[in-house]
């Protein structure tokens, strides 16, 4: 059998001059392959450098970066660990610049084993073999960061002072009050019937604050389970509490943490709940479920309800001592009905914005339209309106919206003659008692009850102005259950598709 010695020349002929040519070229292999080279010595100090790489990190001479600490060459290098521990990183993806590249790392040991340094080789251009994990990896990333940016997105202001509609007295006041309230810190309680305005001016607030750069992050206290809330508060660690995410979760103070937390639906938060969230606005810490780790959290508080936080006070039912911390700058938002000079320019501004994004013709408003509008006293608010004029503008099929076509979408029956198109009634103008139903076709019972259930579950939704967990509190039920229930009703045809909103 040829042996080594008998293959080669001199040069292989015992044992550690192989050795030592074999680290040789594969040194110097890796090094032609590699789009760069560099050497630490064991205080994770260049030693060495190639020329292509020292370029890519903006030394023109390699000799510069000689003597300066890793990470000062390359701002994410781990060479020092390698270092330190003596371990090789083999295969790892590193960001720099550019685009990632493949990089290895390798301890370099002394006879007696002792790790003196660390060699690493930067691969990326010449190994095409690479390419498909290369890119599978920059996809992921680049949808990582598409993610983020959609997240802090919705971590924005939504609307700003702009955004609120409305020059009545009342209104005026409402925005010179909420003006002042972005100019400082203190907690703001904003107060007013469902569908009044008040997350937009939440939104707006936080946009005319200091904080505006800086996350805007809302808890709807009514649609979120009690069991789950002090989570969504105060964040859990990895595995704290059974069907927690394997890797934890962070809490909405953290993630509000230096801009603003809105607590929508403050009053409906559980008593056990509200002296935990006393603490945490007093101390500005928080601990998350099962973590045993403070965390510091500086959150500007705006909370809203369309409770009587007051008598809940009264009633034990809401913390005293809670609701004066929330109490600092009090807002008091009117109903629609009580600023009647909004309704028009509010009508205008709804029904612009919904043709715009929906691309179609804005319905003209007859003068007797304008005044049953008028007359209508709109338990839901401005929801209200804006769930009416979308479905105005769904049903609208040219010509002017005269009374008789509005009063349906009310929950009216028609005010003038001739008698209200069926086509643009609500599921409950269309509910029809038994003796109203045509005598030569009956309807079967399961579908008579479905027909009942949807015109019940309307009214609950117009009752409440179109917002389901509202709805879905006054008849007792869950929401889950609610929407359940809107889908089916409207997959068969038995409600309107358009009119709710889920905050
Ligand atoms: N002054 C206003 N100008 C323009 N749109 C408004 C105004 N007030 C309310 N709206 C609109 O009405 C709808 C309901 O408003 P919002 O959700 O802010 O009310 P809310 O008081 O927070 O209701 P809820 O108590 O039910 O949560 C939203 O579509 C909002 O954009």
């Amino acid at each position: 059998m040829e042996t080594l010695s008998e293959a080669g020349d001199n040069v292989l002929g015992n044992y550690d001059s192989v050795a030592r040519r074999a680290m040789e070229s594969l040194f110097r292999t890796f090094e032609n392959f590699s789009e760069g080279t560099i050497v630490v010595d064991v205080h994770g100090r260049v030693v060495w450098i190639n020329k292509r790489y020292a370029a890519r990190f903006g030394f023109a001479d390699p000799q510069e970066a000689v003597g300066l600490d890793c990470e000062r060459v390359i701002p994410n290098s781990l060479m020092r660990d390698v270092v330190d521990t003596g371990k090789p990183i083999l295969l790892d993806i590193m960001e720099a610049g550019r685009e990632p590249m493949i990089v290895m790392r390798l301890p370099i040991k002394d006879d007696d084993g002792n790790t003196v340094g660390a060699v690493g080789f930067a691969l990326f251009d010449e190994l095409k073999a690479l390419t498909p994990l290369l890119s599978h990896y920059t996809r992921a990333r680049d949808e990582l960061a598409a993610t983020r940016r959609t997240l802090e997105q919705t971590r924005r202001a939504k609307y700003t002072f702009a955004s609120f509609v409305g020059n009545s007295p009342a209104t005026l006041e409402v925005k010179r009050l909420a003006r002042r309230a972005a100019q400082v810190d203190a907690p703001v309680l904003l107060l007013g019937e469902t569908g009044t305005g008040k997350e937009l001016l939440a939104h707006a607030i936080h946009a005319g604050s200091l904080r505006a750069d800086r996350p805007l992050v809302t808890v709807n206290v009514a649609a979120i389970p009690d069991a789950l809330l002090e989570v969504e508060f105060f964040g859990a660690a990895p595995g704290a509490y059974t069907g927690a995410e394997r890797k934890g979760r962070v809490g909405k103070f953290e993630l509000a943490d230096g801009g603003t937390l809105f607590l929508d639906e403050i009053g409906d938060m559980p008593l056990a709940l509200q002296s935990k969230l006393l603490r945490a606005l007093q101390d500005k810490e928080i601990e998350p479920i099962g973590s045993n780790r403070i965390i510091r959290s500086d959150v500007r508080i705006i909370a809203a309800t369309s409770a009587d936080l007051p008598a809940l006070v009264e009633a034990g039912k809401f913390r005293a001592d809670l609701y004066y911390r929330l109490n600092v700058v009090p807002i008091c938002l009117p109903p629609l009905r009580q600023r009647q000079a909004d309704l028009l320019p509010l009508a205008y501004a709804i029904l612009e914005e919904i043709c715009r994004r929906t691309e179609r013709d804005a319905p003209v408003l007859s003068d007797c339209a304008l005044s049953l509008m008028g007359q209508h006293d709109w338990p839901g608010n401005v929801r209200e309106l804006r769930n009416t004029l979308e479905r105005l503008v769904m049903l609208h099929d040219g010509g002017a919206v005269d009374a008789s076509r509005l009063a349906p979408l009310l929950g009216r029956r028609a005010v003038t003659a001739p008698p209200v198109a069926p086509v643009t009634a609500s599921p409950l103008a269309q509910t029809r008692t038994p003796e109203q139903m045509p005598p030569t076709d009956p309807l079967g019972y399961a579908e008579a009850m479905a027909q009942y259930e949807a015109a019940y579950l309307s009214q609950a939704l117009a009752a409440s102005g179109g917002n389901v967990p509202r709805a879905a509190r006054a008849i007792g039920i869950s929401r889950a259950a609610f929407y359940k229930k809107l889908v089916a009703h409207r997959a068969a045809g038995r409600m309107a598709p358009a009119g709710i909103t889920e905050t």
